[in-house]
């Protein structure tokens, strides 16, 4: 294996029964960089953190977590990691002290508890059993945990799910000093705006393949502009703009949002955005700003994972 990619995973397979949940993924994730892995409710994103830090053995293909077999090496493997899984794992009557202590004497060279108990606002709960704590306690707490060992790489699965704001963004935070520090880190996240925040890199899982992968940036600059908008004086005559749209598509629709601010909406492509601002210029606008939409991660998103299903009709 590359000594600089922290996971590589090799056409794995994961199957429950007759359930296909993971079909021959293959990705890497580069050492002390932040790899967001999304997908829909059931794409496969949990299964395939446990083949990653080896709670289960793939039923086909390779998986090699710095460097190691998660099953086979597990032993060795486990305290260079970190892992917040997505529920449970942890002993409900012990306090959250208790918890994060536990956790601490496991590490050979632990973080200060204290200075996470503080940065993640747990000071108030440590003598609190954990069954007792709330949602977002208990994801803080997990955190925390998972933080405790200085781990080199941390599996992160939706760790901001049930957090507030503040604690969301403390996490992200966290998730940023991380990899200053050289960690890697792989987390799954059903936020866009998280991953586009977070992400080095991106996959992208549907139904248990993989569907796209690259930087956020990339994925988004493939998808193109979709929104041109204009400012110019008021009352052009808008009808009459047609705008062809990329690949020789129908018209883009153009519409005069507000008076003198004109948006051209479609898969808008070099040529088509050089077209519209022609016309602009040909019926005399005194065009003061030009500015354009690019797709959002979202968009991107929405647009691989999203099946085709039929309106909700409630009545009749
Ligand atoms: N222990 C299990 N037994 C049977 N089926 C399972 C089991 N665990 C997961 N599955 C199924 O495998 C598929 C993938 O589940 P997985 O939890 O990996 O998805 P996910 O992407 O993490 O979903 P979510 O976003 O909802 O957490 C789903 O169809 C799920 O119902």
């Amino acid at each position: 294996m590359a000594q600089q990619n922290a996971v590589e995973l090799h056409d794995v397979v994961v199957r429950y029964g007759g359930t296909v949940a993971v079909d021959r993924v293959s990705l890497t994730a580069a050492r002390g960089r932040v790899l967001a892995l999304l997908g829909d409710n059931g794409a496969g994103k949990t299964s395939l953190v446990q083949v990653c830090t080896g709670f289960r053995r793939p039923d086909g293909g390779v998986a090699r977590v710095l460097g190691l077999d998660p099953v086979a090496e597990h032993d060795a493997l486990t305290p260079r990691l970190g892992l917040m899984a997505q529920s449970g794992g942890m002993y409900p009557w012990a306090t959250a002290g208790e918890i994060l202590d536990l956790f601490a004497s496991f590490a050979a060279r632990p973080l200060d508890a204290a200075m996470l108990v503080d940065r993640l606002g747990l000071g108030s709960v440590t003598g609190t059993r954990w069954r007792r704590l709330s949602g977002g306690e208990q994801q803080r707490l997990a955190l925390a945990v998972a933080l405790v060992g200085r781990p080199e790489m941390v599996f992160l699965d939706e760790p901001t799910a049930g957090m507030d704001t503040a604690a969301r963004h403390t996490t992200w935070r966290l998730v940023e000093e991380l990899r200053a520090d050289g960690v890697s880190v792989l987390l799954t996240t059903h936020l866009l705006d998280e991953a586009e925040r977070l992400a080095d890199d991106v996959v992208i899982v549907r139904s248990g393949a993989v569907v796209a992968t690259g930087t956020p940036g990339q994925l988004t600059a493939a998808a193109g502009v979709d929104r041109l908008v204009v400012r110019a004086q008021p009352g052009l005559p808008v009808p009459d703009v047609a705008v062809r749209a990329a690949g020789g598509g129908p018209p883009a629709a153009v519409s005069e949002d507000a008076p003198g601010e004109y948006t051209v909406d479609g898969e808008l492509d070099a040529e088509a955005i050089a077209s519209a601002l022609a016309w602009f210029a040909a019926v005399g606008a005194r065009v003061t700003a030009v500015n354009t939409r690019r797709r959002t991660l979202e968009d991107v998103y929405l647009s691989l994972t999203a099946p085709a299903v039929p309106g909700l009709r409630v009545n009749g």
